[in-house]
């Protein structure tokens, strides 16, 4: 790996305001399993260090100004865009997106500590009018205090930032779990964030035993909220640990996101919206699209015309120009992409392209379109998270939305139409946090973004997104006819 600031290739963990730990654990290139780095195997010990740490730095770095604070969180900022390239291929390294999703990635994780280093002197709080003469009534916001975060590997910068850059902003502290597979981007940013002049203590990034960590994390009195990106099962497992010291959670979970297209739909922009949504980060990102329905009428030549764009995808080494889908995550992820295939086929579907393997082995797979996709297959009820598209045929819009929500999931839904009464009727129709009209991407550091049912709890991004880390105080001032 050819870094031009070879010092952001970090194998030691953040703790107090120091880099501890020596590498035990491998961190591989999904290309082909090459060892990249070895990072500390963590546990209880060190994370109830970090979160310790995070309780001494917590209350001075509330009591700096938001100016203050904002002041540090642009600097990472800066840091962050300047060290992007280096970032970027840390990132393609260890998760295998291409390099000019990593890039942007960057961009976009950038992005939640710029606008959050704004947001932090917005942090509004109210007066209301007294029902007593003799009082005033102040509401104010202040930080909930100590944040865990734990984060999944296909958004290894992206996501971290996305908690961390409202929590910091807010006056938390922070104590980070990245995934295990994924850990090179969170340490660089870590130390980006030392450079940027963060505080001892104030950010916090652990590596090692997951369900170790995650204990202390979900179970630490000190500990005011747990954050994480994952799936369900996982979600469910940490929200109940949390309950233990009744924390304030935010949950973004798993999706199965529908994909709808009309016959009044423009094809062409449906088939990019398609390819978009789907085949970002190899099919690995909660908000692709899980299930693509098209209406009779243009379901030929819609399926046509993705089949052309699915099958010129180039797919290989990300760090290698020009190349759109690298490998997935790991193996067991390459199997659900199988289980899901052989499942549909068995039931009446047909491979339209790809179907198998890519020839380039390891954790290559081949993009994919299915037809004559049924709702009783397991690929209408899982999240893929690969590169799979699976095509059903539908009749009728009353037919579509009952079919599109009918799911645990409500995290994303996509639909193409130029019909106006259509498009309210079907977006408030459908049971999900967010809605892509005549899109296939929707995510923005501006927006918030989240799910209901059982894709989660709270939301991301946006001002409501640092609302989620701050408490709110009410004051009664009595007493002031005296
Ligand atoms: N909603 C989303 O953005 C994401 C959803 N997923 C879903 O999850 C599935 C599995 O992907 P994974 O990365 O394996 O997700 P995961 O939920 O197993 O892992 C996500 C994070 O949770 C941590 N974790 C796992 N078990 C834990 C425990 N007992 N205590 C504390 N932390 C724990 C992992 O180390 C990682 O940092 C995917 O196939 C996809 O369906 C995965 C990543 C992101
Ligand atoms: O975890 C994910 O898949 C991300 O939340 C998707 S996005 O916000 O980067 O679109």
């Amino acid at each position: 790996m050819q870094l031009k600031d070879s010092s952001l290739l970090v194998e030691a963990c953040f703790i107090d305001g120091a880099w501890v730990g020596e590498g035990a654990t491998p961190v591989t290139n999904p290309v082909n399993g090459a060892v990249i780095a070895k990072v500390p195997h963590f546990g209880a010990e060190e994370t109830t260090r970090a979160v310790e740490a995070a309780g001494r730095a917590q209350a001075g770095w509330a009591k700096r100004t938001a100016k203050e604070r904002a002041g540090i969180l642009r600097r990472w900022f800066d840091l962050i865009i300047a060290n992007r390239d280096d970032l970027a291929l840390i990132m393609t390294s260890e998760q295998g997106k291409p390099l000019a999703e990593a890039r942007g990635e960057i961009d976009y994780a950038a992005a939640f500590i710029e606008f959050y280093a704004e947001e932090a002197k917005r942090l509004y709080g109210e007066t209301i009018p007294s029902p007593w003469p003799n009082a005033r009534m102040v509401v104010i916001r202040q930080p909930v205090g100590v944040v865990a975060a734990i984060t999944p590997w296909n958004f290894p910068a992206a996501m971290i930032t996305r908690k961390v850059g409202p929590a910091l902003a807010a006056g938390c502290a922070a104590v980070v779990k990245p995934a295990g597979e994924t850990p090179l981007t969170a340490l660089a940013l870590g130390l980006l964030a030392e450079r940027a002049g963060l505080p001892a203590g104030v950010l916090n990034i652990v590596t090692g035993s997951a369900k170790d960590i995650g204990r202390v994390m979900t179970e630490h009195p000190l500990v005011k909220l747990i954050s994480f990106t994952g799936s369900t099962e996982v979600g469910k497992l940490l929200m109940r640990q949390a309950a233990s010291t009744v924390k304030k959670v935010g949950l973004e979970l798993g999706g199965n996101a529908p994909f709808i297209v009309f016959d009044d739909a423009d094809v062409d922009a449906a088939v990019e919206g398609a390819m978009a949504s789907k085949f970002r980060n190899m099919g690995q990102t909660c908000v692709c699209a899980n299930r693509l329905y098209v209406q009779a009428g243009i379901h030929d030549a819609f399926v046509e015309k993705l089949a052309a764009r699915v099958k010129a995808l180039k797919v290989g080494d990300g760090t290698e120009a020009g190349i759109e889908q690298g490998p997935l995550i790991t193996d067991a992820a390459v199997a659900k992409v199988e289980e899901h295939i052989a499942d549909a086929l068995s039931k009446g579907a047909e491979v339209l392209v790809g179907g198998k393997r890519h020839p380039l082995g390891h954790t290559f797979f081949e993009p994919t379109v299915l037809t004559h996709v049924k709702k009783d297959m397991m690929i209408a009820r899982e999240e893929t998270f690969g590169p799979l598209a699976p095509v059903f045929r539908f009749e009728t819009e009353a037919d579509v939305i009952a079919q599109s929500n009918d799911t645990e999931f409500g995290l994303a839904a996509y639909f193409f139409s130029r019909d106006i009464g259509r498009i309210f009727r079907v977006a408030e129709a459908l049971e999900y946090g967010i809605v892509g009209v005549n899109s296939g991407l929707i995510s923005t550091e501006v927006a918030p973004f989240g799910g209901v049912k059982e894709s989660g709890i709270g939301r991301e991004g946006s001002r409501h997104g640092i609302e989620e880390y701050t408490e709110l105080k009410y004051m009664l001032l009595a007493g002031l006819d005296k």
